[in-house]
């Protein structure tokens, strides 16, 4: 799947601007990073730092973002555009992960910048981007990284020891380790769903979902966005059932929400049903199939959205309770 954005649109936190680096942010960067203090803490530069690497390193970061292998990024102030550090990723395909990095300057420590630029790209990378985890580590001595870490929601996971430039040599570091069930928002059943039995002590959620299916036989999946559970997983279009609604009508209610198009009850096959245990509710969610509908598809939400082949629906990574629905759709279309 193409997840590179060819062109990178800023991420933004409250105070910052997550962008792409300039070949102007070189000087600025080039003072703030060539400093013992910060140069020190960080595996991949040098100290002292040549002022030609700063614009050499802004150049390949262009390429890389393009390419979709690594996300380095100026953390730029909102107010006046003023460079205070830089927070990237650095992907690994095989693995589906990526590592985390993050520097602040001097000057500008002590104002929290770090886990909330770190924080920002970190959500939106596994909302984003085909990984089921972020990785970083902390050197042993950097007590201040590590609390960055954890206030985003990072576990750690062990310790290692990795070459520092600035350093000379192999250095001890912490291991941290970031994935969708570490940072998700609880996954809360809402007000509005009705009353349900409780399930071994779980509430349960009535969620109700479709297949749309196109005259290629190809099945939409859409993917959960920045901000909600499992976000940067793929899902079968639908929602919560809200009380006083049947399924066919929270999902007729949902198409039109979501993808703005028009479904008639009679068009819901029933198919089949998901059970599934999350951490703090049971899902049941029943799957329709539906073939016919009126007006185009398209993302109301903002929403990825993609026609996948049955055969290719494994390459997509689903939520838990899809898998079993995955395995009967493949088999049956
Ligand atoms: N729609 C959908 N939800 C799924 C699938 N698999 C799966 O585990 N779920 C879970 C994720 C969520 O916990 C829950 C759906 O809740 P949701 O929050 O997306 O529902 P919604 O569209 O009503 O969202 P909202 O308006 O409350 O933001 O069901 C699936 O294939 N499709």
């Amino acid at each position: 799947m193409p997840d590179s954005a060819l062109t990178f649109a800023p991420l933004e936190t409250e105070r910052f601007l997550l962008r792409p680096l300039r070949a102007e942010d070189a000087a600025e960067l080039h003072r703030l990073v060539n400093d013992w203090e910060v140069a020190k803490t960080l595996a991949r530069v040098p100290f002292p730092y040549p002022r030609d690497l700063a614009d050499e390193w802004i150049a390949s970061t262009a390429d890389r973002i393009v390419e979709g292998e690594a996300y380095h990024l100026a953390i730029a102030r909102k107010t006046d555009d003023v460079l205070v550090g830089c927070v990237g990723l650095t992907r690994d395909r095989d693995d589906r992960s990526a590592e985390l990095g993050y520097w602040v300057g001097r000057r500008h420590w002590g104002q929290g910048i770090a886990p909330e630029a770190a924080g920002r790209l970190t959500h939106w990378a596994l909302a984003n981007l085909d990984l089921d985890r972020i990785t970083a580590s902390a050197l042993t001595d950097n007590a201040r990284s590590a609390a960055v870490l954890l206030r985003i929601g990072f576990r750690e996971t062990g310790t290692g020891a990795q070459d520092f430039l600035s350093r000379g040599g192999a250095m001890p570091v912490r291991l941290f380790e970031a994935g969708r069930a570490d940072l998700s928002p609880a996954q809360a059943a809402p007000a509005a769903a009705p009353a349900l039995p409780e399930g071994e002590g779980k509430r349960i959620l009535l969620v109700a979902a479709v297949g749309l299916i196109d005259p290629d036989n190809r099945v939409l999946l859409a993917r959960r966005p920045e901000g909600k559970p499992l976000a940067g997983l793929w899902e079968f279009p639908g929602g919560k059932v809200h009380a006083g609604e049947t399924p066919e009508a929270a999902l007729i209610r949902e198409l039109k929400e979501e993808l703005g198009i028009d479904v008639s009850e009679a068009c819901l096959a029933p198919f089949a049903f998901a059970s599934h245990g999350y951490e703090s509710f049971h899902l049941l969610m029943p799957l329709y199939l539906c073939r016919r509908w009126d007006g185009m598809v398209t993302a109301q939400e903002g929403q990825a959205l993609a026609w996948v082949r049955p055969q290719r629906l494994g390459d997509y990574a689903m939520p838990p309770a899809d898998k079993p629905l995955v395995a009967l759709l493949r088999d049956f279309l």
